[in-house]
């Protein structure tokens, strides 16, 4: 069962997910890139990833430098599933 996190909790994972903070009802971390073809090829990895996990971010593309902004929008604001979700980004950041 899905359920909203508690401040305590929030802050606890953030612990283990150093480039991500807080944004009110949501996660958010930013990552430059060596070209605008490796931003899109993350994007595009980050996309399977969410497929699979059927959670999306929300994403903004400049450049070189993609932000990825978590929240789950059924319960309007921070689950278990954006936690998650935030790992598998780093992983694909770290990786291309
Ligand atoms: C029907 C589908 O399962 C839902 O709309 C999913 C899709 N992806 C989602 N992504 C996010 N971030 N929040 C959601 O609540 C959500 N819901």
């Amino acid at each position: 069962m899905t359920e909203l996190l508690s401040d305590q909790r929030i802050d606890e994972a953030l612990q283990g997910l150093p480039e991500w903070r807080r944004v009110g009802d949501a996660i958010e971390r930013s990552a430059e890139l060596a070209s605008f073809p490796q931003a899109i090829e993350v994007v595009n990895r980050v996309a399977e990833r969410a497929e699979a996990a059927n959670h999306h971010p929300d994403i903004d593309i400049r450049w070189r430098t993609v932000t990825f902004r978590l929240s789950t929008h059924s319960h309007g604001g921070i689950t278990e599933k954006d936690i998650a979700l935030a790992g598998e980004i780093d992983d694909v950041i770290t990786d291309v």
